[in-house]
């Protein structure tokens, strides 16, 4: 059975600001939403049938894709009609012993699981969606994440399972047309990162794949497990999209950090190609005002426009632009304030940092709590130390 700390208790609720009909500011709690994305196989039913199962006292709904194997769990079977049409054939909801509601969310789309939560309201603490083993979470990330202003769900996280055995051969196959492939996507997509099925691969062979998903994202937070066995704390309450959690981001591994404020890394421990997906950290000083417009005017430019803009001397970028699946950024500004940039696939938005709030309930707050660092961080195909270069030349940093 699953044991939570008191300490590990997430803050189910999360208050986010809105607005009534007359414009005035609306405090409300909404229902925080894990997207859960793997490759077929990789083991998201094994992982979310623990949850259903274990006694974490959390009333988790639980959609995936088709109830597979867990209608054999002792539960009582609800019907669940659509309000926004009566008429509309009704889901199907599962309420387990634990709390937890389980639905079947075959061809449901995000109205669907609104409307589902909108109706069950006073029964939900917490939405998991199950991604099917060939979707691109960014997508789905993004309409979840573009619709929180209207919507009673708050999206937490994208967690990633990956099968230990077979991640590396998937994560290397090759498209015709160069593009990213599933599993590419997903892992570059993820804020954490299961390493499932560790029982069937020796711990050297692990910490290859362990190796392999840092080339592709190094801001996961990796968890090698069996059967998706770890501390729920761990999957919960990571505020991934929402500030301040994208202060917390892992740093690069020892063996590639390094002190320069302005230092720019990719990562090359072998998979390297310029079809291949990777992160690159480029660390940045404190920012006068001037400064950070410039970096948000790059972003605009990179993210919205699709183009690398060209550099104050007249230079001008050459070859393909930059394929960018996720930004995560932190940035500390001469004023004192700070700003959090978080972007999935072309969509970004800057927040300004609550001095007060803290850096992230179960985020594992930067390497051993220590300050983070102000840094903007790309994850994509082409991304690579060219990059960093032109954002540095481009900000003036
Ligand atoms: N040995 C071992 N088998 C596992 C583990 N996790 C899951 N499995 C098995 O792997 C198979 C696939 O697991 P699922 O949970 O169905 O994987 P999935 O990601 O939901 O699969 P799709 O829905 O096809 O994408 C099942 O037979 C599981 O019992 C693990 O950690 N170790």
């Amino acid at each position: 059975m699953l044991q939570m700390d008191d300490d590990d208790v997430p803050q189910l609720l999360v208050a986010d600001t809105n607005f009534d009909a007359a414009g005035r500011p609306l405090e409300r709690p909404k229902v925080p939403i894990t997207l859960l994305t793997g490759y077929l196989g990789a083991g998201k039913s094994t992982l979310l049938e623990y949850i259903l199962t274990a006694e974490h006292g959390y009333r988790i709904a639980v959609c995936m894709n088709d109830f597979g194997d867990t209608t054999d769990i002792e539960a009582k079977s609800l019907q669940l009609s659509n309000p926004s049409d009566p008429n509309a054939p009704s889901s199907s909801l599962l309420a387990l012993p634990n709390g937890c509601l389980c639905c079947s969310v075959k061809d449901m789309g995000i109205a669907a699981i609104e409307d589902m939560v909108a109706s069950q309201r006073d029964k939900i603490d917490w939405v998991v969606v199950e991604l099917t083993g060939l979707a691109d979470p960014a997508p789905i990330a993004k309409d979840f994440w573009a619709n929180e202003e209207m919507g009673d769900l708050v999206l937490d996280s994208v967690i990633c399972v990956v099968d230990s055995r077979n991640v590396l051969k998937q994560l290397a196959e090759e498209r015709e047309d160069g593009a990213p492939n599933e599993a590419q996507k997903q892992v570059a997509c993820a804020d954490v990162i299961l390493l499932n099925k560790a029982d069937l691969v020796p711990a050297a062979e692990l910490d290859n794949v362990a190796a392999a998903v840092a080339d592709v994202n190094s801001t996961l937070r990796v968890h090698r497990t069996v059967r998706g066995n770890v501390r729920l704390a761990e999957l919960f309450d990571l505020r991934a999209f929402t500030s301040p959690a994208v202060a917390a981001l892992p740093e690069p591994e020892a063996c590639c950090a390094e002190d320069d404020h302005a230092h720019t890394h990719a990562h090359a421990h072998g998979m390297k190609g310029p079809n291949t997906v990777s992160t690159i950290t480029v660390h940045l000083p404190t920012l006068p005002t001037d400064k950070f417009e410039r970096l948000n005017a790059f972003l605009e430019s990179l993210l919205w426009n699709g183009t690398v803009p060209t550099l104050p001397g007249g230079k001008a970028w050459e070859g393909a632009t930059p394929d960018i699946l996720r930004t995560k950024g932190y940035a500390v500004l001469a004023d004192g304030s700070a700003r959090v940039i978080q972007g999935v696939a072309d969509l970004f938005e800057v927040r300004t940092l609550d001095p007060t709030a803290n850096a992230g309930a179960g985020a594992g707050a930067g390497a051993g709590g220590a300050e983070p660092r102000p840094k903007i961080v790309f994850i994509g195909r082409g991304v690579d130390e060219t990059l960093g270069e032109w954002v540095r030349a481009y900000v003036g940093v």
